[in-house]
């Protein structure tokens, strides 16, 4: 198939990060073009647990619905010491969330999900199969990409090229970039295996268990009857003998055994792994800008790989479609690196804690661990040590976004540069959740606001009709929404006349009590060039 000559944007890879890119992109209106090395969805199961916050970054492409459907939703998990359980941790959830904390799927639904969300918008997400970039010219313009498609080297003109061709990316070879880290010895085998079963859906864990003495093992449910067996090999096995099924076999049988399940079971997927802590220290380089895997590679304890490969998309499309609409320069994807590097850095920190818990690197964390586990017999308080550290939304507490806290007394819980926390709201009978108004163009939520500073909200939310995603105002009491649950007033410290300025990724941009107009203004119209800010006068505070 011949691909255009010319696009907005290029995104190399059709992974569940640069699909769900290319689908967030059409939501905004921008169209893009995504190759795919592979003719199909990945094998095997890969990624499994989708944070609540991925939910809802899928959710804004429209591909939340299949995924809560058919995923396996969960909120905690148990660890065993040998034959006894030494752990019982909860997420924080509670009945009236959109989305549970975390979604158990394997990660070719995620793959289908999003491209059935691009489908809607096929005049602007095309995919095509079995195309890999080959190799590339960036300018100041734009870049210059050879793809071989279908036996054919075609060359595509892209605006700007997103990298989200994985942990092998040919974009980052071609760049001559490098992931920069370390990476663990340990290793594991990861099997996927099909089996039904009643047991609940949760995170087990097991260290050193009579079944696979010495070893470490993980269990997660994925829907279809399929279970993720995680286990650590010893040292001095080689990795090829470790995979080979008459290897894997005895031991999963083994676990399966202990555990009390009796049905009959088959593999079907076996793979290996270690622990990387890799990135890239920049994932802007001109126009060019690297998403996922293809910049950097988190430990998988915790999850955060995927899961921080879709905030990436998330942080990006918006910012994408801005610089694209001509609402803002090209400097603010900037800030899509400064952010997500942060993020990235935040995510190796934590994934590292959890890696020298699940696979001690030394005789040191060996030891460590093996004190853990043996107080943690005895000692509630030592618990929280074996907590596998599961995934959250990162705070960007430095980005250069953010804008001076108007509000401190308003508690720390959505302090500009935080994830702006979901809220249940009412609309008369109608239950509204604050995160379904993100994924669109920026938010101001307004508590019981004056008269004089509701109208000053609506005449500049009137003023970007014109935008491609203009200004929504979410009033909450005082003839608004109502905060039925309490749950704005506990998250957001909503005391009257706060406002908050919420960006269209959901991170909070900024906060003030009854801002003025001149205020308001002034941190909108970065992002809305029909907002205009008074030139400041010689003289004037
Ligand atoms: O529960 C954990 O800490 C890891 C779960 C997981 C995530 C992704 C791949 C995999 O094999 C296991």
């Amino acid at each position: 198939m011949p691909l255009p000559s010319h696009v907005p944007v290029l995104i190399a890879g059709g992974g569940p990060v640069g699909l769900t890119l290319a689908a967030l992109l059409a939501e905004y209106g921008i169209a893009s073009l995504t190759v795919e090395a592979d003719d199909d969805y990945c094998t095997g199961s890969r990624a499994i647990c989708i944070s609540r916050r991925s939910q809802e970054i899928l959710g804004w492409a429209g591909a939340d619905q299949p995924l809560t459907a058919t995923g396996l939703p969960w909120t905690g998990g148990r660890s065993y010491y040998r034959d006894r359980e030494v752990l019982r941790f909860e997420m924080p959830h509670d009945p009236l969330q959109r989305y549970a904390p975390m979604v158990n799927i394997q990660q070719y639904s995620i793959e289908e999900y999003a491209h059935q969300a691009m489908q809607r918008h096929p005049e602007r997400a095309a995919l095509q199969w079995s195309a890999r970039v080959a190799g590339l010219r960036a300018d100041a313009d734009g870049v210059t990409v050879e793809v071989d498609a279908g036996g054919q080297r075609q060359t595509v003109r892209a605006d700007w090229l997103i990298a989200c061709d994985g942990g092998r990316s040919t974009v980052r070879d071609a760049m001559g970039l490098k992931l920069e880290g370390m990476q663990y010895e340990g290793r594991y085998v990861i099997v996927d295996i099909e089996q039904a079963s009643t047991r609940p859906v949760e995170r087990l864990a097991w260290f050193d268990p009579p079944s696979n003495p010495g070893s470490t093992l993980l269990m997660h449910r994925q829907p279809g009857n399929v279970w993720r067996v995680d286990y650590q090999i010893r040292d001095d096995e080689d990795a090829d003998e470790a995979v080979k099924p008459e290897n894997v076999l005895p031991r999963v049988q083994s676990h399966l055994d202990m555990i009390g399940e009796t049905a009959p079971w088959k593999p079907l997927w076996i793979s290996i792994y270690n622990a990387k802590c890799l990135t890239l220290d920049q994932y802007r380089h001109g126009r060019v800008l690297f998403a996922g895997d293809a910049g950097h590679l988190v430990p998988i304890f915790g999850v955060r790989g995927l899961n921080s490969g879709l905030d990436d998309a998330g942080n990006l499309a918006w910012k994408l479609a801005w610089v694209l609409k001509g609402q803002a320069p090209a400097s603010l994807l900037d800030s899509y690196s400064t952010e997500r590097v942060h993020a990235t850095r935040q995510n190796l920190a934590y994934g590292a804690k959890s890696t020298e818990f699940m696979a001690p690197p030394d005789f040191g964390f060996r030891l460590m661990r093996e004190a853990a586990l043996r107080l943690a017999l005895a000692d509630d308080t030592v618990r929280s040590l074996i907590n596998p550290r599961q995934s959250a939304p990162i705070s960007y507490d430095t980005s250069p976004l953010n804008l001076a806290d108007g509000a401190p007394q308003a508690g720390p819980g959505a302090a500009p540069g935080q994830p702006a926390p979901d809220a249940w709201l009412q609309d008369g009978d109608a239950p509204r959740y604050l995160s379904a108004c993100f994924g669109k163009g920026f938010v101001a939520l307004a508590v019981s606001p004056t008269a004089a500073l509701a109208a000053d909200l609506d005449t500049l939310a009137a003023s970007t009709q014109g935008a491609p995603h203009p200004l929504r105002i979410v009033r909450v009491g005082a003839g608004g929404w109502d905060d039925a649950h309490g749950q704005l007033q506990q998250r957001y410290g909503a005391a009257d006349g706060l406002v908050y300025l919420l960006r269209p990724d959901g991170y909070v941009l900024g906060r003030w009590n009854t801002p003025d107009a001149a205020r308001l203004r002034a941190a909108l119209a970065p992002y809305y060039p029909s907002i205009t800010v008074p030139a400041h006068k010689e003289g004037q505070a």
